[in-house]
């Protein structure tokens, strides 16, 4: 553990060094961080964050990096109060016990990257351990991080000493390969700052990084499902009748497509053994589970519950869930999914789309950002977040769409467009989309059954919606049908198709198909 030292840690109390699971749980149990659920699971509560913090996120403004980074997503850190910041957190953690995780990210071996997560807290350890790729045998041998992230919930920012924008902080150093959190026990903030990491590394060795989850048919044929948090990338990825890869985030390189991750973070409010089976299941000895209410008596978790939060978690590894396929590889995908949880009600719980339309939809990234995802965020709030994933992009979203448009090109790749969101009118009128019904939707979609169907257009986004669809009512098809009032469905159409218009402007692309395959709107 000499290398701790390189890292400023020193003085330490204990280096607890890649625990197995029942020694994290223990410790996690035996230091007050959390209790046993009925179900085996390790219970946590975060406290006051339980959901992303976005404005204490910043990535740290380096001379190598500085020309590539999008700032206009992303907010810069001087170099000097990083190496300071990192100084202070060194100094917290003397005299205190330390959990280290040596692993991985990147399950294709020619894309693996050694990954060290240190954790003030136990909990989180266990967190890293079933969220990264664990070692195997003697794959530890000469260890050398290329990617090391200190997590310090207990270390709280000063910020007018260290100007951070509050006690909580998530600082990426590209050119150290480093990542510090503080202030924050929301163990979401350590998956998706390493996810953030990728999205820079990846694409320099020509991989398209991706938020989306992955899975396989029994043939063999891989599916892709791009979304913002909340939008059911876990949920839909995990069928009892394909294979699971992945449920967030993955790379595409020339070889095919591979989980970076060796876990799942999937969230259980509502969670129920009937329609979520593979994930009901997976909340087992092992499992964390962070924020969800339990019966105090019994030790029952109560998925129901939003007392705590609305965003509550289970982190598990994929081999939790029946089948996954490990290593998390995959051919190049036969199907593209977008998801979209669109409050207003107005898009097609299912469309194809043509490249163009693809290009489009993917920069625009429009959805939802749903409740407890993100701090402040209390009811579905419509957001542009190009590439489905806007908070995790370091460069431009151009870099990722050109990647992918030439990856859906060269491999002929279907791509359609499923909301997730709301049917029947806006939120608070209409419903949720059955998951049922969007199951059926994305199995049809899957394996071929959309082929040969029927489609219609619709007249504002030009969006090609099937009119039927195996397992579904086709009056659900097309939106408007489910709208009482056509004449609010109709304005509110236009003022969604609008605002993507508006926020397309942001983009210069040099490819007029792209920018005509938006929505028309009357000038
Ligand atoms: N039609 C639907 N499609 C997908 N998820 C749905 C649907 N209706 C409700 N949900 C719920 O929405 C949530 C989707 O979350 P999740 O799959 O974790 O999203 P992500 O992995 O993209 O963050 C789950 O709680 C799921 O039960
Ligand atoms: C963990 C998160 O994302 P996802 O729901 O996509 O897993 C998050 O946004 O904090
Ligand atoms: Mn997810």
């Amino acid at each position: 553990m000499d290398n701790l030292k390189s890292l400023l840690l020193a003085n330490l109390k204990k280096v607890h060094y890649n625990l197995p699971v029942p020694r994290l749980v223990e410790e996690a149990v035996a230091r007050g961080e959390g209790v046993l659920a009925s179900n085996g699971a390790l219970v946590v509560h975060t406290g006051k964050y339980t959901g992303r913090s976005p404005n204490d996120k910043f990535i740290v403004d380096e001379p190598q990096v500085r020309d590539e980074i999008w700032w206009g997503n992303n907010k810069p850190f001087s170099r000097e109060k990083f190496d300071a910041l990192l100084r202070r957190m060194a100094a917290y953690l003397q005299n205190r016990d330390v959990f280290v995780f040596d692993g991985f990210v990147c399950a294709d071996p020619r894309y693996r990257i050694p990954l060290r997560v240190v954790n003030e807290y136990a909990y989180q350890n266990l967190f890293s351990r079933q969220l990264f790729i664990r070692a195997a045998g003697e794959e530890l041998k000469g260890f050398c991080p290329e990617i090391t992230v200190i997590s310090a919930p207990g270390f709280k920012a000063q910020p007018e000493i260290d100007g951070t924008n509050s006690e909580a902080f998530i600082i990426l150093s590209f050119e150290k390969r480093m990542v510090l959190i503080g202030g924050t026990l929301y163990s979401g903030e350590i998956k998706k700052s390493v996810f953030t990491m990728l999205n820079y590394i990846m694409p320099k060795a020509g991989v398209l990084s991706m938020h989306c989850s992955a899975n396989m048919g029994r043939d063999g044929s891989t599916a892709l499902f791009f979304g913002l948090s909340g939008t059911g990338k876990t949920t839909l990825s995990a069928d009892p009748e394909r294979l699971l890869i992945g449920d967030d985030e993955h790379g595409w390189s020339d070889e095919g497509v591979f989980n970076f991750e060796g876990g799942c973070y999937a969230k259980c409010i509502n969670l129920s053994r009937e329609k979520e089976p593979q994930i009901y299941h997976a909340i087992r000895f092992g499992t964390v589970l962070e924020n969800v209410v339990f019966d105090d008596t019994t030790r029952e978790p109560d998925y129901g519950s939003d007392a705590i939060t609305e965003n509550t978690r289970a982190a598990y590894p994929v081999d939790y869930i029946p089948g996954a396929v490990i290593p998390g590889t995959g051919g190049h995908p036969r199907a593209v999914i977008f998801l979209t949880a669109d409050a207003f009600g107005v898009l097609p719980p299912i469309a194809r789309l043509s490249i163009e339309q693809a290009m489009y939809y993917f920069i625009s990234g429009y959805t939802s950002k749903l409740a407890g995802t993100e701090r402040g965020v209390t009811e579905p709030q419509a957001t542009f977040s190009a590439c489905f994933g806007a908070p995790f992009l370091p460069l431009s979203p151009l870099v990722y769409s050109e990647l992918l448009g030439e990856k859906i090109k060269k491999y002929s790749t279907e791509v359609f467009l499923v909301n997730t969101g709301w049917s029947g009118g806006p939120y608070g009128v209409g419903q949720r989309m059955d998951l049922n019904y969007t199951r059926a939707m994305v199995r049809a979609a899957l394996s071929g059954k959309l082929s040969g169907v029927e489609y219609e257009e619709d007249p504002v986004f030009g969006l090609m919606i099937p009119r039927t669809c195996p397992g579904v009512p086709p009056e659900i098809l097309n939106p408007r049908n489910t709208w009482r009032d056509k004449r609010a469905y109709d304005e509110t159409a236009m003022k969604l198709a609008r605002s993507f218009v508006e926020n397309f402007k942001k983009f210069s692309i040099d490819w007029p198909e792209v920018t005509a395959a938006g929505p028309r709107v009357a000038k």
